[in-house]
């Protein structure tokens, strides 16, 4: 039976990067006979401009009825006076609240053809390889109450609340500890104990998940340090598992390990593999139009939506070696260049990676 993957480029960057990947997408479909069906819809800013908001009842129905979603990127300065609840960003949350994904994945892998273009010396990232496992549908971003009010005084006050229940806490532990099983077997669990309520709960409920991976061993660090370890020695992580803000932040650090926040791909799951698939970076308003930003983070997720929704494990190892095959010809786009090289634009590494596929 065939498979509907609903494609959701976006704004800004967001369509230019689509391209390169659905051509990727396009592809392996007909070269694996994966009997895939693409559909397309609307969401963030572009859909707040055509129908008024961020998130159709049409997009959101596609995604309900879809086997995997692929999105570019939302958001942009031109929304930035909308109100709260309608700005594009809006869009991409109520996707994953709606669809319940609350694991994303965020692997920091350094490709060697990219040591150069770490932020860290070459010794530092060698063989990096660290999956940061971040809660995605809990946490300060969607506790109620939140808002902005105005006080007796006559000032205002914007508040949000930091809330986890235990189930919530359960569920991430039990993807990441299963996740660390396959991999290197160690789980960091990231949490502000010292200060945070929430995450007080949250230490006392990883380590009781941890008792049911007695081969998966368990280490806490506060936040602040973590930040701190990734960019002093990330080598010495394996899984990190942490909530929706702390996650945000630090895999936007570890995507600098790897070169660029332009490769690192991401997955977000529901408790039954069904997932949407984006790359961690943003709709890069300020790089938009040029035909100049990055598609492999992209590309990258395509191959996490064949090898964890799909399962479709070889057509995704093709992907990503058409990727290692690419860096190996010394392409590159102005992300991860070294100041001497020539980059290549946009399409260019798309059309790349896809005669490495058929090559
Ligand atoms: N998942 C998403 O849709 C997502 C994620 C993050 C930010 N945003 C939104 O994107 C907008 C811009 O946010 P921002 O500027 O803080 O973050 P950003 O990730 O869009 O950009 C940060 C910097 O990284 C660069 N960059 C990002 N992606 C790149 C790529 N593929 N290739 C080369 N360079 C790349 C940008 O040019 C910019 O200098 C905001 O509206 C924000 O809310 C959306
Ligand atoms: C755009 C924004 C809502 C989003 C987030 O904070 O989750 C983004 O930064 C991300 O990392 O996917
Ligand atoms: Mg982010």
């Amino acid at each position: 039976m065939s498979k509907k993957i609903l494609i959701l480029p976006g704004d800004h960057i967001g369509p230019e990067i689509m391209a390169e990947a659905v051509r990727v997408l396009e592809h392996v479909n007909a070269r694996f006979d994966l009997d895939l069906e693409l559909e397309h819809a609307l969401v963030g800013g572009a859909a707040l401009d055509a129908v008024g908001t961020p998130l159709p009842d049409d997009t959101l129905a596609k995604a309900r009825a879809s086997d995997a979603i692929l999105l570019g990127a939302v958001g942009g300065p031109e929304w930035d006076n909308v109100e709260r609840h309608l700005r594009p960003e809006r869009g991409l949350l109520g996707l994953r609240s709606e669809l319940e994904l609350f694991g994303n994945l965020r692997p920091a892998l350094l490709y060697p053809q990219l040591a150069a273009a770490s932020s860290l010396k070459p010794e530092l990232v060698a063989g990096l390889d660290i999956l940061i496992v971040r809660e995605l549908t809990g946490g300060i971003y969607f506790g109620e109450p939140r808002g902005i009010r105005t006080l007796e005084n006559g000032e205002r006050q914007g508040f949000n609340t930091y809330v986890y229940s235990e189930s919530e806490i359960r569920r991430i532990g039990h993807l990441a500890f299963g996740l660390a099983r396959a991999r290197g077997k160690r789980v960091c669990s990231v949490d502000k104990a010292n200060v945070l309520d929430v995450t007080v709960l949250w230490r006392e409920v990883m380590t009781e998940v941890a008792k049911d991976y007695p081969d998966v061993e368990l280490s806490h660090m506060y936040v602040d340090n973590a930040a701190m370890q990734l960019v002093r020695a990330p080598k010495q992580f394996d899984v990190l598992v942490t909530g929706n803000m702390f996650g945000d932040i630090l895999s936007d650090a570890a995507a600098m390990l790897t070169g660029s926040i332009g490769m690192l791909p991401s997955a977000s799951l529901d408790s039954s593999g069904r997932g949407m698939y984006e790359p961690c970076h943003g709709s890069a308003p300020d790089i938009a139009g040029q035909g100049v930003a990055n598609p492999l983070a992209t590309i990258l997720s395509v191959a996490m939506m064949l090898r964890y929704t799909l399962d479709k494990p070889e057509a995704a190892a093709a992907i990503e070696a058409a990727v290692s095959a690419v860096l190996d010809r010394g392409l590159r786009t102005a992300d991860i260049r070294a100041e001497a090289e020539t980059p290549v634009s946009t399409s260019q590494m798309g059309e790349a990676v896809l005669q490495a596929l058929a090559g």
